[in-house]
């Protein structure tokens, strides 16, 4: 039986996710951590002999895990999607459920895999999450979608710069759906100083740089270096203020250049960088007035969306629906995609008066 205040929860409820379900961007989404239960469960009916089950591709509500236990997760997900007809539904499916999460732009970010076995190459993995974001927009699934190409670090400079090549390509042939490169990866692994040229030379083709900067707290170094050339915008940057152990110098680099910082609220606490909500460094930046973007990072990973994102920085910090509106407003200035920005702004104004009367 439900009492007047679940009554008064769900109508609450309600009515935030109605609001907050007409804001989003999402500009921080690694393609195979934002696989969804209902798309693991298709996979693994085409694999069966792999012997995966549900648990070991999610970390579910309360639950956490270290970071390298977060990769192990990931690395069950690789086993599952390896050819390109696994590719093409993955990522038509987790577009699909970004639009359905009321997320109106939406880059995706991915790394080009090669599968021996499957004769899977990198040059198909990209053409074939081009045309997963083709085929949507041809199904008039209401949703921009933009892709940048990643670079994982634990492959090393040789590869990060075939990696470039590859996204410069595909930037060119693609009539501007591929608009940047992204480093990530295990960030234990490997140091940024290797992947310099090959992050310079994607700048200067015209590549948009977004960089996992300082996820850890031992990056202060390779941090102070990337941050020089300069990226366009920050994934995480966890530890880069000076009370947490990074340094003013740090901070007074990306003020400078007003990198804005993709900031995944959940994962960071599930991944243990952040000890609870209450301490995301979300609050350090937004108080200090500096572009952020709240994003998923990995959605099916860490079971979450980008509403439950912008609802859980909203009830954690205590923001206004005027405040919600805005930092969502503010995004649009961040995305990789200029010709796109006086269209969301506009969508965003023509919205705000039916949101604001909910
Ligand atoms: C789950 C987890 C480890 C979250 C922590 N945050 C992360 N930090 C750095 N790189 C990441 C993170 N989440 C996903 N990635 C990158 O995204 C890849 C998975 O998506 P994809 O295969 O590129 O399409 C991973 O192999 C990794 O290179
Ligand atoms: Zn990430």
């Amino acid at each position: 039986v439900m009492s007047i205040l679940d009554l008064f929860y769900c109508g609450y409820r309600y009515f935030c996710t109605c609001f907050l379900q007409h804001l989003h961007k999402e500009l921080h989404a690694h393609l195979n951590g934002s696989v969804s239960f209902s798309t693991i469960e298709k996979l693994v009916a085409r694999k069966p002999h792999l012997n995966i089950e549900h648990g070991m591709t999610a970390i579910r509500s309360g639950q956490r895990r270290t970071l390298d236990e977060c990769f192990q997760v990931l690395k069950v997900i690789h086993q599952l999607v390896d050819t390109e007809e696994d590719i093409l539904m993955v990522a038509k499916d987790v577009i699909r459920e970004f639009a359905a999460d009321g997320v109106k732009y939406l880059e995706l970010r991915s790394t080009p895999r090669k599968e021996k076995t499957t004769g899977m190459t990198k040059r198909r993995y990209v053409e074939t999450v081009i045309e997963a974001i083709r085929q949507c927009k041809n199904e008039g699934v209401d949703i921009e979608v933009r892709f940048l190409v990643a670079v994982d670090r634990r492959n090393g400079a040789e590869v990060a710069m075939e990696t470039v090549k590859l996204a410069e390509d595909f930037m060119l042939s693609t009539g501007g759906l591929v608009v940047g490169l992204d480093l990530s990866g295990d960030p234990t692994v490997g140091h940024g100083r290797d992947l310099l040229p090959a992050l310079q030379k994607a700048k200067n083709c015209g590549l948009k740089l977004s960089l996992h900067l300082s996820e850890v707290p031992s990056q202060a170094d390779e941090s102070e270096l990337l941050l020089n050339i300069p990226p366009d915008r920050i994934g995480h940057g966890t530890f880069l203020h000076p009370e947490v152990g990074g340094s003013q110098s740090l901070v007074d680099k990306v003020r400078k250049h007003n990198t804005p910082l993709e900031l995944c609220l959940t994962s960071n606490v599930k991944g243990q960088t952040v000890s609870s909500y209450s301490q995301h460094h979300f609050l350090y930046w937004y108080q200090m007035g500096h572009p952020s973007v709240i994003c998923t990072d990995d959605k099916g990973v860490f079971c979450t969306d980008l509403s439950q994102e912008y609802q859980l920085a909203a009830s954690t910090f205590n923001l206004s629906q005027e405040d919600m509106w805005t930092l969502s407003q503010k995004a649009i200035d961040c995305t990789f995609a200029p010709d796109l920005q006086q269209q969301l702004h506009q969508k965003w104004l023509e919205l705000r008066p039916t949101l604001f009367q909910l």
